[in-house]
């Protein structure tokens, strides 16, 4: 059979069997157009059925979360956790708790963390999860008993040897601990089963940053080996105003760029002279509040209530670090009408294929979110390393190490963009380097 129609028959078939779970087809097929020149050269992954085991989880668990509000009322919220991919190491991904997850989301998420976790260089496999319970408006005590009822269930499918969950949106410091407490209750056993966790309970310095600052060193690195630039004098445009989006902002002025936007899901600001952080942060990590406060308090700054125009704002680099498909096609063509010349993705997915395409056709500098926001689960697998030697390294040691993953993923990206025929492509590059690893360990390791 024809390499490319391999490729497309596995598609096909993904089609067929998932076609109500849109954004998981929508990651499968923008990883899978890279793949044709890769499988073309590995005439034993199909061989050996790589690309349909690929697609299709190893396991899938969907559970039922019980738990009691504040008011006494019983309330009932889906829960998953998707394990998708072994090959290279135990499951690891974040879990991520708000209305718009449905297993399509939790797949689609998994299915880039295969990759992802690939690419950092460290034995970690691909695994997803969450529920549709919305935290906002909830008490401390709602979000507690939510919590203790998710890992109730989920405590059964996990562990430090076999799947290791950390946060994503809406799961942060408060549910981990929640979270890890509820395990060790139950499992009676001390263990590095989550990420994120508490400097006093295992957690790893630096992983807060993690994402938002791999996501800048990737975004240099990237800059400096094809652009011979950096980002010095650039006017930066960020969406989010959670964990990924603040310390992305924070790098990023330290880097020497203004950074004049960030938005949550009702608007977004603009800040003219460059956001005042400390602003953002008191009101995001201080009182769970909303971004429209930032204008209230910011004399020169503009509150502007459609969160999807923050693309219209004139830009030199935009980083995406909110949610999945941000960018649509129209909003990518502001940008570059706009004179936008590098999109590096901290939110997983934010770019939808028509978005990719006005990148492509405009030649930006395109980092796609599987290697730009691999930092924070780089750290997480450093956090279980630290968890594993019973120490902790220092801030500066951690972050070290972050910047040379984030270095490596831009050269190994390279490489395989070249080695497969596209030279200077980092998606191509990124799909074909964090596939290449996971499809030779299915293949050693035995059809199942
Ligand atoms: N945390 C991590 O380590 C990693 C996170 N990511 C990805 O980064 C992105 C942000 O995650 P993180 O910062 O951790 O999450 P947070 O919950 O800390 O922040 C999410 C931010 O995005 C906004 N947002 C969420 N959903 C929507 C939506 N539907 N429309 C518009 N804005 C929205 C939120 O606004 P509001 O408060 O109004 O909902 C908030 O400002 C996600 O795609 C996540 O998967 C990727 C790698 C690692
Ligand atoms: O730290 C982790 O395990 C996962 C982070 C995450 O959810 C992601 O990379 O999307």
């Amino acid at each position: 059979m024809l390499t490319e129609e391999y490729v497309k028959r596995v598609y096909a078939q993904v089609e067929r069997r998932d076609g109500d779970q849109p954004e998981f087809l929508q990651a499968v097929r923008e990883v899978f157009e890279s793949l044709e020149p890769v499988v073309a050269k590995h005439p034993e992954y199909e061989r050996n059925g790589v690309l349909e085991r690929f697609v299709e989880p190893e396991r899938l668990v969907k559970f039922r979360v019980a738990w009691t509000d504040d008011e006494g009322h019983v309330q009932v919220n889906r829960g998953y956790r998707v394990q998708f991919n072994s090959a290279i190491g135990p499951y690891k991904g974040g879990l991520r708790f708000h209305p718009t997850v449905n297993e399509s989301v939790i797949k689609f998420l998994g299915f880039e963390q295969i990759l992802k976790n690939s690419l950092t260089g460290l034995p970690m496999g691909g695994g997803k999860g969450g529920s549709d319970f919305n935290p906002k408006g909830r008490s401390d005590g709602e979000v507690m008993r939510f919590c203790q009822a998710f890992m109730t269930e989920l405590q059964r499918h996990i562990g430090q040897f076999t799947d290791v969950p950390a946060g994503d949106i809406n799961v942060g410091a408060r549910e981990i601990g929640y979270l890890f407490g509820q395990y060790k209750r139950i499992r009676d056993e001390y263990s590095g089963v989550l990420t994120g966790k508490g400097l006093e309970f295992g957690g790893s310095l630096a992983r807060t940053e993690a994402t938002g600052y791999g996501l800048c060193y990737y975004t240099q690195e990237a800059l400096r080996v094809l652009r011979n630039d950096s980002f010095r004098g650039k006017t930066v445009v960020v969406s989010g105003s959670g964990n990924v989006a603040i310390f992305a902002i924070e790098k990023a002025q330290r880097l020497g760029a203004k950074v004049v936007t960030c938005s949550d899901s009702n608007g977004y600001v603009y800040d003219p002279k460059g956001i005042d952080l400390d602003v953002v942060k008191d009101i995001k990590l201080g009182h769970r509040g909303r971004i429209k406060e930032y204008a209230e308090r910011v004399p020169g700054s503009e509150y502007h209530d459609d969160c999807r125009n923050v693309w219209t704002v004139p830009c030199d680099i935009a980083l995406p670090c909110a949610t999945q498909n941000e960018i649509d096609g129209e909003s990518a063509r502001a940008l570059v009408d706009n004179g936008c010349t590098v999109v590096c993705e901290g939110s997983n997915m934010p770019s939808t294929p028509e978005a990719i395409a006005v990148y492509q056709g405009a030649k930006l500098l395109y980092g796609p979110a599987k290697a730009a926001n691999a930092g924070g689960v780089a750290v997480s697998g450093l956090e279980m390393s630290q968890n594993s030697y019973r120490l902790s390294w220092t801030f500066d040691e951690v972050d070290a190490k972050l910047k040379q993953i984030m270095e490596d993923i831009v050269a190994n990206s390279l490489n395989a963009a070249k080695e497969y025929g596209h030279e200077g492509d980092l998606m191509l590059g990124a799909n074909a380097a964090g596939f290449v690893k996971v499809a030779n360990a299915m293949v050693a390791q035995g059809i199942f």
